[in-house]
């Protein structure tokens, strides 16, 4: 063959050739996406099956989230079973003691797809929150984690919480004849008054139980009280409107109310109902009949001779919520909500106080702490039982409720520190006997289901209470028209200046929710702009730094640097704001005190 006829017949075979090559490569592509097909055709079914399990199991949803949250949850199940669990006993060594509830999902919840995004092992809680991967397509986890001293899940019993949180109280009170308080904190409808109810139940029971044990007689009293706009309202006689007097010894005196004597636990448990009846409710998003007043229960142990020998408190506090919830709201709503953060607030300040052994608790920042002053006594015993709903569209009110409780705890002195600086054990556990335990589950197999309370807001409102926004030194008007013209005006000055007081703590309260949400942010969005970077880097180091790549490497360097300044810009005009309105509120507290009740 000549050359020119063997480079002919070359080039008839390539042509020929790339032809098949191509061919096999356009079958090779539809096979490929033929296959692609298929396997996403696969993954729809087996996301949809799951989805189905899922709510069947009563966890509806988005799928790609809670597989992410299973898979986390059965990695921790592993790791903490290799760890020591958690007493319920335990001791704390402080005088506070801090847990958190999560509640099961509830049907509103799975009726919106709402789905379940907090853990709880042992004594920690963890938020979930899903995030996109720079793809935009992958998902996974981000985690908030809390340690307290106790965390219960969905499947924790009341009887658990009691033994945890309460038993150690009546212990304080019946053995030491001391004072104690267990509160119900958390966002509405998180279910603070199904615990509290719940640990009702039980205390009766055990607290009449241990004081048969012992050689003394006491009596029991009660009082139960709601503290609802600024008004102590007798729950126990028809809603009797009391008042807060303050006597020359600064003791705080409720003008009004009348104790009940509870010989035993039936007649004590009559009384708790008779209360729950009386308190005030009103329909929210998230629950049919909030509480939107603070229900104190106050359990007085004397002996024969009228001399108190023991107190415990029940408090199970209005529902909180904040600044962006209020927003929908009508004038009197928003000032019942403002109210409701106030007094938290300051019940937040009075039991870290209580925590510190600080000698200077600020009990005068709320009606709430100046009612519950003795409970802030040094060797008084608080529990706080934080409260919060499963879904993720509560993340961030359960994530605002985890602060709370954690800041509460943080800076405590407890006695295991005292001890381990001085070189000596730490506290020990005491374990309630058999005796005792059977008595307790008893009473928790018993408890019936939740009080239902009938006392409306509007209810209130028909009964000639005040719309609010003159909460603190509420007048009637036959009251007011007594008072002299002096009197009056010097009111309408310091009742101004309690209201601008009260304003100034909801803007510190929103303010700080601002400023830690900001930062938040902030660090979640540079922790994905540093992966971007990272990436970024990389791939400009691998291109050979050609003029093209570092021109656009350039431009998105300067855009990251560009967000990261407006994230700066954010965080400080926060941090600014709210300094700015902290300084105000310390400067109106130094001279406006709460003395009109
Ligand atoms: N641990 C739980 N197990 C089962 N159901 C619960 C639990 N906790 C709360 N619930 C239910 O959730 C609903 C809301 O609870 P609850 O009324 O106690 O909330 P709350 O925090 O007191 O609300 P608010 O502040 O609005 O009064 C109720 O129907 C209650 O029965």
């Amino acid at each position: 063959m000549n050359p020119a006829s063997r480079r002919k017949s070359t080039s008839t075979v390539g042509v020929t050739g790339r032809k098949d090559a191509t061919r096999m490569k356009i079958e090779q592509m539809e096979k490929d996406r033929q296959e692609r097909r298929k396997t996403m055709m696969q993954r729809k079914e087996a996301r949809k099956k799951e989805q189905i399990k899922n709510i069947e199991a009563g966890n509806p949803g988005d799928v790609d989230f809670i597989g992410l949250v299973d898979q986390w949850r059965h990695d921790q199940a592993k790791k903490t079973r290799q760890t020591e669990e958690k007493n319920l006993f335990s001791s704390t060594g402080s005088n506070i003691c801090i847990a958190v509830r999560k509640r099961p999902t509830s049907e509103k919840e799975r009726g919106k797809f709402d789905h379940d995004s907090v853990s709880c092992f042992q004594n920690k809680v963890w938020i979930h929150s899903a995030k996109l991967k720079v793809d935009g397509i992958t998902k996974y986890l981000t985690h908030n984690s809390f340690q307290l001293d106790h965390a219960f899940g969905e499947d924790s019993t009341t009887e658990q919480i009691y033994l945890a949180t309460t038993l150690p109280l009546v212990d304080h009170v019946v053995n030491s004849q001391g004072r104690a308080t267990v509160f119900c904190y958390g966002q509405t409808g998180s279910g603070k008054t199904y615990t509290m109810n719940g640990i009702q139940h039980i205390l009766a029971y055990d607290l009449y139980g241990q004081l048969a044990g012992i050689d003394e007689e006491f009596e029991i009293t009660v009082a139960f009280f709601e503290l609802y706009a600024g008004n102590v309202l007798d729950l126990l006689h028809g809603r009797h409107r009391c008042k807060l007097l303050e006597d020359g010894k600064g003791e705080i005196n409720i003008t009004g109310l009348r104790e009940v004597s509870a010989a035993t636990p039936e007649t004590f448990l009559d009384l708790i109902e008779e209360g729950h009846r009386h308190r005030t409710t009103q329909k929210t998003e998230a629950n049919d009949t909030s509480s939107r007043s603070h229900a104190i229960c106050q359990i007085f142990l004397r002996d024969y001779n009228g001399n108190l020998k023991g107190k415990l408190g029940l408090v199970d506090l209005a529902g909180s919520e904040r600044g962006s919830d209020t927003k929908q709201h009508n004038t009197q709503r928003r000032s019942e909500s403002a109210d409701i953060n106030t007094s938290l607030l300051a019940l937040k300040e009075c039991i870290r106080a209580l925590g510190q052994k600080s000698t200077h608790v600020p009990f005068r920042g709320s009606k709430l702490t100046l009612i519950l002053k003795d409970c802030f006594s040094p060797d008084s015993k608080t529990t706080m039982v934080a409260t919060v709903s499963p879904g993720a569209s509560a993340a961030d009110h359960s994530l605002n409720t985890l602060r709370y409780a954690d800041r509460i705890k943080e800076q405590r002195i407890t006695i295991s520190n005292k001890l381990e600086k001085e070189g000596t054990e730490s506290a020990s556990i005491s374990i309630p006997s058999q005796e005792r335990l059977y008595r307790i589950a008893a009473a928790a197999g018993q408890d019936s289901s939740v009080i239902q309370t009938n006392y409306s807001v509007e209810k209130m409102l028909d009964e000639g209470f005040d719309e609010m926004g003159n909460e603190f030194g509420n007048v009637s008007s036959e009251e007011a028209t007594q008072e002299s013209d002096e009197n009056l005006t010097r009111k309408a000055s310091g009742q101004e200046e309690e209201d601008e007081l009260r304003r100034t703590v909801q803007a510190v309260f929103e303010l700080e929710e601002a400023l830690l949400n900001q930062h938040m942010s902030n660090i979640q969005a540079n922790a994905e702009m540093l992966t971007q970077e990272g990436k970024l880097l990389q791939a400009v180091q691998a291109a050979g730094l050609s003029e093209d790549d570092m021109d656009s490497y350039a431009i998105q360097l300067a855009e990251f640097l560009d967000q990261k300044e407006a994230l700066i810009y954010k965080l400080q005009s926060k941090l600014l704001d709210f300094q700015d309105e902290l300084a105000k509120e310390q400067d109106l507290a130094q001279h406006v005190r709460l003395t009109q009740y």
